[in-house]
């Protein structure tokens, strides 16, 4: 089994590393292999909310899956905790999902246990004698703000508070990580919220590492403050989540990110822009503010200094990762002067821009 370096301090430490880490499936017979994870390296840092972000069929549920051992890597390592999880024995692996809470996205809570047996459940299975499970069980509903639910069946309980529940039992092992596979994709806006709030709030008075995978951007810049972006079993792009999305290299961050920050164009507009300008067209940008910049006068600023002929298309200012971050997409004539005074506006400003295309 590999150990970290005991001298290093154990902060410095990530609490999951990837490794070059691939995962095929299949691959007997007359099957080819399918390649879910290529080449997966990254660190989720201690202490820290961190998400995965991706369409279906990423491989999001594939990495997680590696974490607490019920899936092994084909090549590469999944270090967790200063642990080698491939290189563990099945007694190794009981004793990781102890310290590897997990919550889903349809809570499998046991229907014919009350709200305090299915949280009691692991502790159960651990061994606990029953006042021992009663100690720990009740201030974990109280935490979960279920405190008074303790007797109900799942079938009494709303899809959040099932999932307070999920919560409830994951953390009744006292794990150092939580993973959260989908955790709120079955629930409404508002319930996703309040879910997220408690994640937060366990995640900074417990201490407790999460890590998340959802394809929903507005999870990601709700909570988690590193991201990786997960595209065809390949990190895409990885990092602060404001720097990722402020600044998205792939195509596939883009399409997340417009999708979610509100300032998507109309499809009509979108669907007839061209990728160079002909004589008369007008240059349709985006522009990405954030820190200072997003509560600088823009619009007044963007008239004076590329000209009164600019139009606002589309907006929205909002969060990410508690920072606050704007985007609006504005054309103007794209002759060449015009071109070269915005050009230089961006430059002074330190705008960050993306040309979608040229239209009349
Ligand atoms: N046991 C398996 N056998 C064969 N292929 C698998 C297996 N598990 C996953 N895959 C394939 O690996 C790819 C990644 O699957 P995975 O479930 O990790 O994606 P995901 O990003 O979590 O998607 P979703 O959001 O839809 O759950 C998919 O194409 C899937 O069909």
């Amino acid at each position: 089994m590999n150990r970290v370096d005991p001298h290093q301090s154990p902060a410095a430490v990530p609490m999951v590393t990837f490794e070059e880490v691939t995962k095929r499936f299949g691959g007997t017979g007359n099957q080819p292999a399918f390649t879910a994870l290529d080449g997966v390296s990254m660190v989720v840092p201690r202490g820290a909310i961190t998400g995965i972000i991706g369409r279906s069929g990423a491989g999001k549920s594939t990495l997680i899956r590696l974490v607490n051992g019920l899936e092994k890597a084909t090549s590469g390592r999944v270090v967790v905790d200063g642990v080698e999880v491939g290189s563990l024995p099945e007694p190794g692996l009981r004793d990781l999902r102890r310290q590897v809470g997990m919550i889903f996205q349809h809570f499998n809570l046991l229907s014919s246990r009350t709200a305090f047996d299915n949280v009691a459940l692991p502790l159960e299975i651990a061994g606990m004698d029953r006042k021992a499970i009663r100690d720990r069980v009740a201030p974990l509903l109280d935490l979960v703000g279920l405190g008074d639910k303790s007797g109900r069946y799942p079938a009494e309980l709303s899809g959040g508070q099932k999932q307070r529940i999920g919560i409830a039992r994951a953390l009744a092992t006292e794990p150092k990580l939580l993973l959260s596979d989908e955790a709120t994709s079955a629930l409404d806006p508002e319930t996703t919220q309040s879910i997220l709030e408690l994640l937060k709030t366990i995640n900074r008075d417990l201490g407790l590492t999460v890590l998340l995978i959802t394809h929903e951007m507005e999870v990601v810049k709700t909570i988690a403050s590193q991201v990786a972006v997960i595209d065809k079993g390949k990190i895409v792009e990885n990092g602060r989540t404001f720097d990722v999305f402020t600044a998205p290299q792939h195509e596939t961050t883009r399409s997340l990110l417009s999708a979610a920050i509100g300032a998507k164009l109309p499809e009509w507009i979108s669907s007839d822009l061209k990728q160079t300008p002909a004589e008369g067209d007008r240059a349709l940008v985006r522009l990405i503010f954030f820190g200072e910049t997003a509560f600088q006068p823009l619009t007044a600023r963007l008239v004076a200094e590329i000209g009164p002929d600019v139009n606002i298309l589309a907006g929205a200012i909002d969060e990410i990762a508690g920072e606050p971050y704007g985007s609006l997409v504005v054309s103007y004539p794209a002759d060449p002067d015009t071109l070269t005074r915005a050009g230089d506006f961006y430059r002074q400003t330190g705008l960050s821009t993306e040309v979608l295309g040229y239209g009349a």
